[in-house]
């Protein structure tokens, strides 16, 4: 199977997974990515049985209402039982990097709102240690220099993403690398430094469900110590 393939069948799994929760008030939280884009292209043939969904950036939002699924602000809804989005990087804890479309702020804003995150990857996302895949951070734009210094002396590499400003007008450093090994002291450390705006380790809010497509079929986890268990 290719990638692609994977990213189509663990969107339909997440779909079976959440079809019989959907109720006419049900307000689902989206995320960003190929593999959130698999789940839309999905969900578009239910969009009857649920009220609507809030996106995790415009693309997102311009890609449900092509669905004709409706788009509500966070503001005007409550908490969202559900949020389904991909991931650049899993570890067994379900602690994530995201943010490789540089949509990370409000896919991390959408989560945490959301009572339950279910993560959709292919297995090439599966890692042991966080960091192989440069973490992205976002940063307010006099702020870059500074931040990419901070970055240096916390043993990272930081490049800037040349060209991108994200949905909230920020820039983007990637930080190469790193091996994360205490994701939720280093997303912490790194929330410290001033001038970011989110980085990309999702680690105090992690997933609470990872739909992995392996080529063998689409596996479950829950927040474990190894793949393991
Ligand atoms: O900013 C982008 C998001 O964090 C994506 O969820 C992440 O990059 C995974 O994207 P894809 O499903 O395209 O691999």
């Amino acid at each position: 199977m290719t990638q692609d393939q994977l990213k189509q069948a663990v969107a339909q799994a997440a779909l079976d997974m959440i079809q019989a929760r959907l109720t006419k008030d049900t307000v689902l939280g989206i995320g960003t990515g190929s593999t959130a884009n698999y789940f839309i292209d999905a969900l578009a043939q239910y969009r009857f049985d649920f009220d609507g969904a809030v996106a995790s950036s415009a693309a997102t939002e311009a890609r449900l209402k092509a669905a004709g699924i409706p788009v509500y602000d966070l503001n005007g809804v409550g908490t969202l039982p559900i949020y389904i989005d991909g991931a650049d990087e899993a570890n067994p804890h379900l602690h994530l990097i995201k943010g490789g479309g540089a949509a990370l702020t409000r896919e991390k804003i959408v989560a945490a709102a959301s009572e339950e995150f279910i993560c959709i990857a292919d297995s090439s996302k599966q890692v042991d240690i966080l960091g192989h895949f440069p973490l992205p951070i976002e940063v307010v734009p006099m702020a870059r220099s500074y931040v990419a210094r901070e970055l240096v002396k916390l043993g990272a590499d930081p490049v800037y993403r040349e060209g991108v400003v994200t949905d909230n007008g920020n820039c983007i450093l990637d930080a190469y690398h790193l091996d994360v090994l205490d994701p939720i002291a280093f997303e912490q450390r790194l929330n410290q430094i001033v001038g970011v705006v989110t980085n990309g380790l999702f680690a105090q809010r992690g997933a609470d469900v990872l739909l992995i497509g392996h080529p063998d079929g689409v596996k479950t986890y829950y927040p474990a110590k190894d793949w393991a268990s």
